[in-house]
Formats: C-alpha cells, sequence, structure tokens
C-alpha cells in the first residue's frame, strides 16, 4: 500500500504538532521540513516521535556532507528517515546509511537539484538509500513552465522505489501512485489548505483507491 508523507514546512514545533493533531489518522509518515530544521533544531524531530511513536519521522536534513555524522545526530533524536542529497558524493550517502544500519532506521535520497534523477536514484538504490526522493523544491516549482508531470515521467521510468516531492495535491495524486512511487509527499496540499484535516482525507481516500 503506498504511503502519504505529510511535508511540514511551517517554522514551529507548537504548529507542526498541532498541524499533525488533526491529520494523524490518514497520513503514514511526518516529515519535518529543513526550513522548521533550521528554526527549531532537532528538538522538533524528538517532540513529534515522542508525541507519534506509531508513525515514520522523517527529518529533511538534505545533507550533503559529513552523512554519517549528520544521520547520526538526527537518528538519535528519534528520526525513523533523514534525507541526504543526491548531488552529494557518493560517500556523504554512503556515510549516511552505515548510520542508518547502525540505528536500524533509513535513508531518503533527495534528488533536488539533480539533472538525472533517474540515474541518480539507481546509483543511491544501490548504494544502500531506503528510497528515493523524486523532488522539484518550491522554488522550483515557481519556475516558468515547471510541472509535475517531469517527476510523474520519472518514476514510470526509474525501476526503484521513489517518493514524488514537488505540487502534490488532489489533482495529481493519482498519477503519482500509478506511475509506481510507492511515497505521495505532499506540503503546501495539507499544511497550506483552509481544512487540513479534509485535504489529508482525500488525498489518503485517492491513493487508497489506486493502490
Ligand atoms: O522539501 C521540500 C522543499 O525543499 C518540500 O517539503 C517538498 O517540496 C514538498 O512540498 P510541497 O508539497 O509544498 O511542494
Amino acid at each position: 500500500m503506498a504511503k502519504l508523507q505529510v511535508a511540514i514546512d511551517l517554522l514551529s514545533t507548537t504548529e507542526a504538532l498541532a498541524l499533525v493533531a488533526k491529520i494523524a489518522p490518514y497520513i503514514d509518515i511526518i516529515e519535518l521540513g529543513t526550513p522548521l530544521i533550521k528554526q527549531e533544531g532537532l528538538a522538533v524531530v524528538t517532540a513529534m516521535k515522542a508525541a507519534y511513536p506509531d508513525k515514520l519521522v522523517f527529518a529533511d536534513l538534505k545533507t550533503m556532507d559529513a552523512g554519517e555524522l549528520e544521520a547520526d545526530i538526527a537518528f538519535k533524536a528519534g528520526a525513523d528517515l533523514v534525507t541526504v542529497l543526491g548531488a552529494a558524493g557518493d560517500a556523504t550517502i554512503a556515510g549516511a546509511i552505515k548510520a542508518g544500519k547502525a540505528h536500524g532506521k533509513g535513508v531518503v535520497v533527495d534528488t533536488i537539484g539533480v539533472a538525472d534523477r533517474v540515474k541518480r536514484a539507481q546509483e543511491a538504490i544501490a548504494l544502500g538509500a531506503e528510497f528515493v526522493e523524486l523532488h522539484a523544491g518550491l522554488d522550483e516549482q515557481w519556475t516558468a513552465g515547471y510541472s509535475i508531470q517531469v517527476l510523474i515521467d520519472e518514476a514510470a521510468k526509474a525501476g526503484v522505489p521513489v517518493s514524488i516531492a514537488g505540487g502534490v495535491n488532489i489533482n495529481n495524486v493519482a498519477a503519482v501512485i500509478k506511475a509506481g512511487a510507492i511515497v505521495a509527499v505532499a506540503g503546501a496540499a495539507i499544511y497550506g489548505a483552509e481544512d487540513p484535516a479534509a485535504a489529508a482525507k482525500s488525498l489518503r481516500e485517492a491513493i487508497d483507491a489506486v493502490a
């Protein structure tokens, strides 16, 4: 069954916990966004895992160097999954994966900014990543001509476990899952919705209708 990951790009632990209190029944993975972690530190990871021990807590570190060290501190703080950038060297990705193995946790490789996302996804899985995020970041989404269809097409040909992030919403989530993504990542479509619980419920139902 494909998973729904909420990407929380809010800026306080209080707001993040309040959001998850509304949407918890519909989501599988709670992502603490990079700006949130930069604002609140890894304490937000610890607080979220303590509040939701049965959910997967995803720390979006976007690590570019010192893979083993950065992953280790996030796993110690309570993360189940951490991100390393696909743009980083193989040694950085391998270091994070080593820390993941030591903690019995996983590493997700984020392809933001990578030119050939499919090739890097295949390389990252060969290194031992849990799955790879085919990702167009918030800035790229504002670029003229951006379409999530690019990521959907890449997921269909990747042949390795991937998630898709970059403007996932109720209009495209079925296509995301039909393309083979094992995780749909939705940020603004949930935290920016007038009714986040209703938005998360609709996404959950759309995912389950495909899977
Ligand atoms: O990691 C991120 C930005 O770097 C976002 O959390 C990710 O792009 C998902 O957000 P949205 O669904 O709002 O596009």
